[in-house]
């Protein structure tokens, strides 16, 4: 799919931009054939290049949502039906329209096929999470501002289509508040109220309202709206079947009121922590933080320094700046975009699985003997952690890179990178077999490979800590105890991001040769670093 990765919506810009072209060109050589092109055509022609002129396919303008929503919602909207009309078997004799078949086949093909609706909704299940966990304003959303950037406004039936999304899903509460921000708009006058009845944004608020459980709300939408269109019969008949909903509740379900979900009765039990840290809420005290330091820890080479920001010590993590340079930030994406898929994750019953509410990404593994630079990073690695990164066919010191984009909304809710399969357990049956028999994650190495605008954080629930998505640098720390239990205060998670294209990339780094490299210590809880 295209939503779950924002290159891809980039790859979709470039195409539509082909598209254009070939549209273009079909329409000239028929006129040039004094053939009739469908006043239709031209007008869809018209409108659409002012959309595509000024579409960009950089990460900025991808990784914002309301423009994927955009670029999505022409694919599917308009496109599509577009080419469906136009279609016609007896026509593919015909030179001018059997080109433009070709030429559209052949991009669709090089994208592996244009958007669909599922992506559309995915797209707007992602912008109304993204709203409440960023604590936008629908008002803003609406207008295209999303924090400070500034973007084409959501039309009313684009808004409209969100809103029907919301109802689908049971979403009644943010459905709610988008249709009441409809019917602000359709009342003020810079609106194109021709696109939407209001009659109709009516008839769905008084619905929604009702199926939230405060059908007396149905009914003041629904008096209001006739107040607007005292002729309009269908709008009584809804007023009438809700009053007598209305006639019928009795006390107790008079009590409703319209909140936000309380999310901690939904969520997992850090919802609520790993929300504020997501929005840069600092959670650490001035003494915590005062323990913490910076120092450039030597390599096994003279040249070869980290420089190393200690984040935490029980478990250790750190972040290492300036580990990897421009270029090879640029080669590793590009290998990585290549071999990009859909991510899945590990069910509770082991199964892996794609689940949008848990994980919205793509994925690609790189084997070390594939590229240089894919070596050269793992070598890196092995030099500032001192542990062994050695893959080889078989009890592989490390797992194969791995590169990921994330999409709209793109996020890893909090997990942990250890799946409880130790040294000397029966191996796991879908691990490869260079890994079969090298125990469990125990560490992980993250490279930045990009920065974000906002949204996209590495977050700790238990440590209460963020790091933020920072080009070129890497975070790294330990899953495991020094006695090879797993350690659970290293859950984390990635954030959504909420503007921009997060490219991370990271190595899993296994247990089983690093017997020398990280020994058990003395006594069983020793852990890596004391604190001083
Ligand atoms: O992208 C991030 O910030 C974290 C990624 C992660 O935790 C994972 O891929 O396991
Ligand atoms: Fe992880």
């Amino acid at each position: 799919d295209t939503f779950s990765a924002v290159c891809k919506i980039q790859g979709l810009v470039k195409t539509e931009k082909g598209l254009f072209t070939a549209f273009k060109e079909y329409i000239k050589a028929e006129e040039l054939l004094n053939n009739d092109v469908p006043g239709d055509v031209e007008k869809f022609s018209q409108n659409i290049h002012s959309k595509v002129k000024h579409t960009r396919a950089d990460a900025e303008y991808c990784g914002n949502p309301i423009n994927a929503f955009h670029i999505m919602s022409r694919f599917v909207n308009e496109w599509r039906p577009m080419f469906e009309q136009l279609f016609c078997e007896t026509c593919l004799i015909f030179n001018t329209f059997s080109e433009l078949n070709s030429t559209v086949a052949q991009l669709e093909q090089k994208i592996y096929g244009f958007p669909i609706e599922r992506d559309l909704k995915s797209v707007s299940v992602s912008i109304l999470r993204l709203w409440p966990f960023y604590r936008l304003d629908v008002k803003d959303l609406a207008d295209g501002i999303i924090r400070d950037t500034k973007t084409d406004r959501l039309e009313l039936s684009e808004m409209f289509y969100i809103a029907k999304v919301a109802e689908e899903q049971g979403m009644y509460y943010e459905e709610i508040i988008w249709l009441n921000r409809m019917l602000e708009l359709t009342l003020s006058s810079d609106r194109d109220k021709e696109e939407i009845e209001q009659f109709i944004i009516c008839k769905k608020l008084a619905r929604a309202y009702f199926s939230y459980g405060m059908p007396w709300k149905s009914l003041d939408v629904l008096s209001e709206c006739l107040r607007l269109e005292p002729d309009n019969l269908k709008l009584e008949r809804d007023r009438e079947w809700y009053q007598r909903k209305v006639d019928m509740l009795d006390d107790s379900q008079w009590q409703v009121t319209l909140k936000p979900k309380n999310y901690s009765e939904t969520h997992h039990a850090q919802f609520e922590v790993y929300t504020k840290l997501c929005n840069g809420d600092e959670l650490r005290t001035p003494a915590e933080k005062s323990k913490l330091k910076c120092f450039l820890k030597p390599s096994k080479i003279p040249y070869l320094r980290g420089k190393e920001e200690v984040l935490n010590y029980d478990p250790r993590l750190s972040m290492f700046h300036d580990v990897i340079s421009e270029g090879e930030m640029m080669d590793v994406k590009r290998l990585g975009e290549q071999k990009l898929e859909r991510s899945q994750h590990l069910s509770d019953s082991g199964q892996k699985i794609v689940d949008e509410s848990y994980r919205i990404s793509q994925t690609g593994w790189i084997a070390d003997e594939e590229h240089t630079l894919i070596n050269k990073l793992s070598r890196r690695i092995e030099l500032l952690t001192g542990l062994a990164l050695q893959q080889k066919p078989l009890h592989s010191d490390c797992e194969k890179l791995q590169v990921l984009n994330y999409g709209v909304g793109g996020m890893y809710e909090p997990h942990t990178d250890y799946f409880g399969n130790p040294l000397g357990a029966p191996p796991i049956p879908s691990d490869p077999a260079e890994l079969r028999g090298t125990g469990d994650r125990i560490a992980t190495w993250l490279y930045y490979l990009s920065d974000v605008k906002f949204g996209g954080s590495t977050v700790y629930p238990y440590l209460r800590i963020q790091v933020p998505v920072t080009k070129g640098s890497a975070a790294f720390w330990y899953n495991l105890k020094r006695n090879g239990s797993p350690d659970i205060k290293t859950l984390h998670a990635a954030c959504p991001v909420l503007l921009g294209s997060k490219w991370v990339s990271n190595k899993w780094i296994r247990e089983g040769g690093q017997m020398f490299n990280r020994p058990c210590g003395l006594h069983v809880d020793e852990t890596d670093y004391p604190v001083n």
